[in-house]
């Protein structure tokens, strides 16, 4: 393949993806290829399939009929042991809360990826405190998660979906617990984090104003993408619909 085909390859595609439970058919056919770098909302209403194609196109769950590729590479009929590992070095995941292990302190919250990898602790503590200042999260390493704001357990949710450097962020309505101008401020950390890292980002959110910082934000119903259209990942933070930063990113890891 040449190397121009293998940039404009998407980096994760689902085909043809169906998915019932029992008469409830939460998938009903749906195609979707989400680019290198691209960050892609998911919106939809309650119970029209979007955490269930979320966890499809992430290998938490096998679809009925479908294909799913990472990079290419079929993914959907690997064995469990293979996929689990796929989901540990190649996706992140950043949920709408409880991700982090409250008896844990911050820094090893982030560095429990690469130690579940075979990283040693000492080396995996010290790559996962690099991502403490990029992420505003400066001074905070040893906090424990109870002992954080929302935003900010979010923001180590977030070092902590990026420390193996994956190729694709899943996030579950990742702003649902927090209040809006925190919850904008974490979406647009969010994306940078993962453009900047060289990921992409599926974002699954009932919130457009979280949406439009995506690329792309597509529409379902019924178990089926009805719409697409382009989000405005490329605002400037001063547009009436995004407030201007608080965290200002100062390089990353
Ligand atoms: N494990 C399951 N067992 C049975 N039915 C399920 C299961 N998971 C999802 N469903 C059903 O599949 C459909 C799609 O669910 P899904 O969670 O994907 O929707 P959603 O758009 O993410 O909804 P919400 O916005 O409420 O989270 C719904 O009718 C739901 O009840």
């Amino acid at each position: 393949m040449s190397a121009t085909a293998d940039t404009n390859e998407p980096v994760l595609t689902g085909r043809g993806l169906v998915k019932r439970f029992g008469t409830t058919v939460a998938l009903a056919g749906v195609d979707v290829a989400i680019g290198r770098t691209e960050a892609v909302a998911i919106m939809g209403p309650s119970g029209s399939g979007k955490s269930t194609l979320l966890h499809c196109l992430a290998g938490i769950m096998r679809p009925d009929s479908g294909e799913v590729h990472l990079l290419g590479q079929r993914i959907d009929t690997v064995g469990e042991r293979r996929r689990s590992e796929l989901r540990r070095t190649r996706f992140g995941f950043v949920f709408q809360f409880g991700q982090l292990l409250p008896e844990l302190p911050a820094d090893e919250n982030v560095a429990l990826p690469l130690m579940l990898g075979g990283v040693p602790r000492a080396k995996a503590v010290d790559e996962a405190r690099r991502w403490f200042a990029p992420l505003g999260l400066d001074g905070l390493t040893a906090r424990r998660p109870g002992e954080l704001s929302g935003g900010q357990a979010q923001r180590v949710a977030i070092a902590r979906a990026l420390v193996t450097r994956p190729a694709v962020i899943f996030a579950d309505e990742p702003t649902g617990a927090l209040d809006q101008a925190t919850g904008h401020e974490t979406m647009r950390l969010l994306v940078e984090a993962t453009k900047h890292n060289g990921a992409s980002l599926v974002v699954v959110t009932h919130d457009p104003q979280v949406a439009a910082w995506c690329d792309r934000v597509l529409e379902m119903r019924d178990g089926r993408i009805i719409g697409s259209r382009y989000g405005t990942a490329d605002a400037s933070p001063q547009d009436p619909g995004h407030p201007a930063p608080e965290t200002t990113v100062r390089g990353w890891a």
